[in-house]
């Protein structure tokens, strides 16, 4: 059994191996091939200095940092909006929209340029035209963790990013910084027990009937993220409602779908059925973009005029339950070939979320440079602490938030406790 002397030397000789090579590559990013380095490990060679930044804990203490905090400010400015509502409802919407974007393109900024992650998008041509020019309810599987950032992504492209909204369980809107912004953006809020929630449901979409800004409203019909338990559950109410049985998603609560496409008539053009993969059977999580991690998301998009689905409840389900059928075979045809049917294009990434990131991340950190160096001028050891305490909050703060989205924090949605 090697003691924990061995280990700290094992720590210390790996330490001081990453940090060699990082001088290495500097000399090298400074000087060209000409003075290429020929000690560096292997590893290193494959990980690369910018990669072993992105997995430092300080790099990911700085982004949290910046998030959490514009995020209060941001918040801040949305209440300073109240007084203009009764006034002027348009403006004031749109205002959110905006500090909605500062806020939300920061977590886009994160998976398109620290993560380098790209989403390939697999369409119809003539549909790519519509998107972001219309209004929309988005159908979308729920299998991973990271599926809201790749729609958030989405909705960046098409510049819907800020007023895009979701059917979201309730719990969400007490999430610090995020769930405060929604109240904003009259994000629909549900606590998945219908006779609590209709009128307000029926409400919230009524009210956006005159939304200022197009906008896309996401709609994740299985309720909740994919396991294997809730998967086979589900399955039983399918044999039980003798509905052909589905592999790769739960079965579809067929309400909340209705009632959205009934209450948006009108308002929105179509249902953009969205079938989101990822390559290699990657399993993305949001830790993993923080680190750096690179993913490969395919998503297949058809467009269906809302026209063509019923208006009658049992029609309607039906239609629904025919859809989660033909998007599961998409999901099988995709592990068979590693592809979706249908025409590739990435849409253009714009600099916005990421200008909008760099211009937060410099406001905010230039204060706290300046305070960290008044600290160790003033030798304080109380500031000190002070400093360090509320740098372990955040970063508690928001990695309690990311724990949100992982599939292992799941709620027992779905599960036979809580089916009717
Ligand atoms: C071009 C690019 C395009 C797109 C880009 C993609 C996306 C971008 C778009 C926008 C992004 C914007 C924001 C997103 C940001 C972040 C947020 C992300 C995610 C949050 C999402 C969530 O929180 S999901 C959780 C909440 N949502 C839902 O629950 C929706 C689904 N549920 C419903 O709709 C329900 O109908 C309901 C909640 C409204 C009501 O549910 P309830 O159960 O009370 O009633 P139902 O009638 O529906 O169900 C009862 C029937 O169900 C049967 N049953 C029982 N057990 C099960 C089971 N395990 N599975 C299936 N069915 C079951 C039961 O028998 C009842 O049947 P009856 O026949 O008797 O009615
Ligand atoms: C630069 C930014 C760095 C920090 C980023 C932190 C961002 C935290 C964002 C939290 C957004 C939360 C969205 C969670 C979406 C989600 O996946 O909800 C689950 C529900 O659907 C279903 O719930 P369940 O029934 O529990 O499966």
């Amino acid at each position: 059994m090697p003691s924990s002397n061995h280990w700290g030397v094992a720590y210390g000789a790996l330490f001081e191996t990453s940090a060699r090579n990082a001088v290495f590559q500097l000399i090298e990013l400074v000087s060209g091939p000409r003075f290429r380095c020929h000690k560096r490990t292997k590893a290193w060679d494959k990980m690369g200095l910018v990669q072993w930044l992105k997995g430092q804990f300080l790099c990911h203490l700085v982004i949290c940092y910046g998030f959490f905090v514009s995020g209060l400010l941001i918040n801040l400015l949305q209440i300073c909006t109240l007084p203009l509502w009764p006034i002027n409802k348009q403006l004031a919407r749109r205002i959110n929209c905006k500090l909605g974007y500062s806020l939300t393109s920061q977590s886009v900024a994160l998976l398109e340029w620290w993560s380098g992650t790209e989403i390939t998008l697999y369409t119809d041509p003539e549909n790519y035209r519509l998107y972001g020019k219309e209004n929309a309810i988005v159908v979308l599987n729920h299998n991973f963790e990271i599926d809201f950032l790749c729609g958030w992504t989405f909705c960046d492209r098409f510049g819907v990013l800020g007023a895009s909204k979701c059917l979201a369980k309730k719990e969400l809107s007490y999430l610090p910084v995020i769930g405060w912004m929604w109240y904003f953006l009259e994000m629909v809020f549900i606590k998945r027990k219908w006779e609590e929630d209709k009128r307000n449901f029926v409400q919230s979409l009524q009210n956006l009937r005159d939304y200022p800004e197009n906008f896309w409203f996401l709609l994740h019909c299985e309720g909740t993220r994919f396991t294997e338990e809730k998967h086979l559950v589900s399955m039983e109410v399918a044999e039980k409602k003798s509905l052909p049985k589905l592999k790769h998603h739960l079965l579809p609560r067929t309400k909340g779908f209705w009632v959205a496409v009934q209450n948006l008539r009108g308002t929105v053009a179509a249902v953009y059925c969205c079938t989101l993969n990822f390559r290699n059977n990657e399993t993305p999580t949001l830790l993993g973009v923080l680190n750096g991690e690179k993913y490969h998301p395919d998503l297949y998009v058809r467009r269906i005029p809302l026209e063509s689905i019923p208006e009658d409840e049992a029609e309607c389900s039906a239609w629904l339950h025919k859809l989660y059928q033909e998007k599961d075979k998409f999901q099988e045809d995709y592990n068979q070939t590693g592809c979706f049917p249908g025409p590739k294009v990435t849409p253009p990434c714009r600099p916005w979320a990421l200008i909008n990131w760099l211009g937060w991340t410099c406001l905010l950190l230039y204060p706290l440079c300046l305070l960290l160096v008044q600290l160790v001028n003033s030798g304080s050891i109380l500031s000190i602490l002070a400093t360090v305490a509320f740098c372990a909050a955040v970063s508690v703060c928001v990695r309690w938030m990311i724990g949100q989205t992982e599939v292992k924090s799941s709620s027992s949605y779905g599960l036979p406790l809580n089916n009717k």
